[in-house]
């Protein structure tokens, strides 16, 4: 059985469109590509599959109500095209599901909300629940709300972390090139690699940013997006949206990343690949082992420095002494009330300041080692 037949049998689809896909040359929306999209979805659903669709295009489909030419390229305009453009966007895909009779609903996620634990939970709720009532979501990032440092920015990542976040059998990239090359596909003689069985298979292949006016990460966040998918044991597809049809039959088009990792759940996942560190703890060799063999939570007496501005809650690299990153992890007190407590046992800090004090700086449910 061919590699790229396991598409046919996906149950749980989550399906990734980017902006150079929905676009005409002048970048705007056009919505005859986005009927085409949305026939081969409702084809696939009304066959009994469940599928998220993650869809780009806000930012470009805001360009011409806004009067503009091109993609804004300064972040408060590129949230106000996304504001505009996101309404846009889903009205037409509203409508032309609806020509199928089915429902969509809209997800909007910030992927740094998504890792708190509440929010991961409610999150995947959210799209459990409206699979099973027959709807297909369609998400995007929030982008209108998002600052620049917990802005995510690259919808194959999130694409990826979704389909982990519902246990997905399948996730596919749809783009503007029909698989990933051994070099730049304009190059003459550029090879398309039909299989990728591991990170073996990408050595000396030449991975490039966008070629469009509209897309954003190229190659390169497809790449990044099928390697965090297929670690959690998703199979993962790339190709063009024109060739939807056929990649959703299990045809040999674009690219099968095959799954290296195993299947589960976990909220760590999101907190490595989704999350951008506001601040660094410095810790001893004790603590480096505590967290890093013995899966214990980070506490007071092994942290020696603190570095950046950062508040409870937010996520932190733990670095050992000679700074290199050991893990990630969201923490229990801010920069400005860390620096008293370090070194310190948490029965001392309990006991001169109080019981709330005794609490873990990281707990390891909340902490990822790199
Ligand atoms: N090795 C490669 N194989 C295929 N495409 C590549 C490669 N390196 C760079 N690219 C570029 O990546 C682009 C797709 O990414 P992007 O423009 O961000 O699309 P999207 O909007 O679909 O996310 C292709 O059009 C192509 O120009
Ligand atoms: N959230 C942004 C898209 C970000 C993004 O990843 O774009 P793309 O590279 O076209 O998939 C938008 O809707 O315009």
């Amino acid at each position: 059985m061919s590699p790229h037949s396991v598409l046919r049998n996906a149950r749980r689809l989550v399906v990734k469109v980017g902006s150079s896909s929905l676009t005409g040359p002048d970048g705007g929306l056009d919505p005859a590509r986005l009927t085409a999209l949305v026939e081969a979805l409702a084809g696939r659903q009304l066959g009994g599959a469940q599928i998220v669709l993650v869809s780009s295009g806000a930012i470009a489909a805001g360009i011409h109500p806004l009067g503009l030419t091109t993609r804004p390229r300064d972040l408060a305009t590129q949230q106000a095209a996304a504001s505009v453009g996101q309404g846009a966007l889903l009205a037409a895909y509203t409508r032309a599901f609806d020509a199928h009779d089915i429902t969509v609903g809209q997800v909007l996620l910030t992927a740094d909300d998504v890792t708190r634990r509440t929010h991961y939970a409610n999150a995947r709720r959210t799209l459990e629940r409206l699979l099973d009532l027959g709807v297909l979501p369609v998400v995007n990032e929030n982008d209108t709300v998002a600052t620049s440092e917990i802005r995510f920015g690259d919808n194959d990542r999130l694409a990826a972390l979704v389909a982990h976040l519902i246990d997905a059998d399948a996730l596919v990239l749809l783009s503007d090139v029909d698989a990933l090359y051994d070099g730049p596909p304009s190059r003459p003689g550029a090879r398309r690699i039909p299989i990728v069985r591991g990170p073996h298979d990408l050595v000396g292949v030449e991975i490039g940013g966008s070629g469009s006016k509209v897309g954003t990460g190229g190659m390169t966040t497809k790449i990044e997006a099928a390697r965090i998918a297929t670690a959690a044991g998703v199979v993962t597809t790339v190709t063009a949206a024109d060739l939807v049809v056929q990649v959703l039959a299990g045809e040999d088009v674009g690219t099968v990343f095959l799954p290296i990792g195993v299947r589960g759940r976990s909220r760590r996942l999101w907190l490595e690949h989704a999350t951008t560190a506001r601040g660094r703890l410095v810790v001893d060799e004790g603590a480096v082992t505590a967290l890093v063999v013995r899966k214990k939570s980070l506490l007071p007496a092994g942290i020696i420095a603190v570095e950046g501005s950062f508040h409870d809650g937010d996520p932190v690299d733990v670095c050992g002494p000679d700074g290199t990153p050991v893990a990630r992890g969201l923490v229990n007190y801010s920069s400005t009330e860390l620096p008293a407590l370090l070194g310190r046992s948490t029965k001392e800090l309990a006991r001169d300041l109080g019981p709330e004090y005794e609490r873990e700086v990281i707990h390891r449910d909340d902490l990822v080692v790199l």
